[in-house]
């Protein structure tokens, strides 16, 4: 089993040497872990945030474990080289279209979310991110109009089969979950929220166990507030699905929580925590590296079948939270190579 591990900025080679540990502890047979380089630490080696060779390596691997990148001080560049262009490049290239974002409370951490506990207490769901399209990917650009002002612009767009893709993967996991899917878009608004709107429903019908509900994003961001609990699985476009998972993490305590998954057809993901390179908190040993263990966990199941040592991996995760092995970002005091070795001795 090949994995290629791209660390790249930031926090990213903090989080990403714990997930490794515990990988390696897990004593899988044949484990063949190929380091890449990506983002602002590759512009820097190589000129470029995703260079050939990293492509390369993505593509000899069966999955792809990433820690984040992106790198204030390299903004000025044009777009084509800044440091996420390495996430984006390697989401595009390789085809992983549907990304997962699961956030549940853990024991032991309902008073510790933003929310309050009994609302907290109730979150169990999944995001499912459509990763190919929409404004990410549409063409983009800056003008100066006749009048000499200066535009920027991006073209938001969505074909149907993009749409029944990531559908089919919604509807899927609903049935695999309690069979309620909640598609969020801004169909009142954007045709291509009415397009959306028109696919799902029409894939619905291939799913008459799954009750489905439409909700625009403005309501679904209150909602998750409110009461998050009244959903299951969520299946949104690019942009929405980005915003509203870093919503959801804090509901569940933290962003240094949040795993994800980035899928192609078949078994080839990219597995990465759902937050930055958080130039803030780097190389103090202060992040926290969960969202990239439980990353690895979910790289196991999705890529290699490995159910029964992706549930040793959570388990673990589990335990250390509910032994109370917490980090600044969850109020405590555990530093990443602590939690780290918190989970490692839990597995
Ligand atoms: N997939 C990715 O690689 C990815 C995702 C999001 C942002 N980014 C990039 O990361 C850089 C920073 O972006 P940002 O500040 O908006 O978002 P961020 O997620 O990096 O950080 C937001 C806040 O959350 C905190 N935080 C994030 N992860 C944490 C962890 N594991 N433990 C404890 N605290 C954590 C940070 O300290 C910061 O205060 C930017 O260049 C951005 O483009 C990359
Ligand atoms: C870094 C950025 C391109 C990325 C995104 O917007 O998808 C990030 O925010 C994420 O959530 O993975
Ligand atoms: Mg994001």
């Amino acid at each position: 089993m090949r994995i290629a591990v791209f660390a790249g900025d930031g926090i990213g080679p903090e989080v990403t040497e714990q997930a490794v540990r515990v990988l390696e502890k897990l004593g899988l047979e044949a484990l063949d872990l190929v380091e890449g380089d990506v983002g602002g630490a590759a512009y820097r080696k190589h000129g470029h945030p995703l260079p050939a060779e990293t492509l390369d390596i993505a593509r000899s691997a069966d999955a792809i474990l990433f820690g984040a990148v992106g790198d204030f001080s390299l903004d000025h560049l044009d777009r084509h080289l800044r440091p996420e262009q390495a996430v984006l490049g390697l989401r595009k290239e390789l085809g992983l279209f549907a990304n997962l974002r699961p956030a549940r409370v853990f024991k032991g951490l309902e008073d510790l979310t933003t929310l309050r506990p009994e609302v907290a207490s109730q979150i169990d769901l999944l995001i499912v991110r459509e990763l190919n399209g929409d404004v990410y990917f549409g063409e983009k650009g800056t003008r100066t109009l006749p009048d000499g002002r200066r535009q920027g612009w991006d073209m938001m767009s969505y074909a149907e089969d993009e749409v029944r893709r990531i559908a089919h993967t919604g509807f899927t996991a609903a049935m695999g979950r309690s069979k309620k899917l909640c598609s969020v878009d801004k169909a009142n608004v954007l045709e291509t929220s009415q397009l959306w709107r028109d696919v799902v429903i029409e894939v619905s019908k291939e799913y008459p166990e799954v009750e489905l509900s439409h909700m625009y994003v403005d309501n679904a961001a209150m909602q998750l507030v409110k009461n998050p609990g009244q959903f299951d699985v969520i299946v949104t476009g690019n942009l929405f699905g980005d915003i509203l998972s870093d919503q959801a993490s804090m509901c569940v305590g933290s962003i240094g929580l949040l795993a994800s998954a980035s899928l192609a057809e078949g078994t080839y993901g990219l597995y990465e925590p759902i937050h930055g390179s958080a130039p803030d908190i780097a190389g103090k040993n202060l992040a926290n590296p969960m969202a990239t263990i439980l990353s690895a966990a979910m790289l196991l199941r999705h890529s290699f079948g490995l159910e029964e040592q992706a549930v040793r991996i959570e388990n673990a995760v589990a335990a250390a939270l509910a032994a109370g092995v917490k980090g600044g970002d969850l109020g405590g005091s555990a530093g990443t190579r602590e939690i780290g070795g918190a989970v490692v001795e839990r597995l």
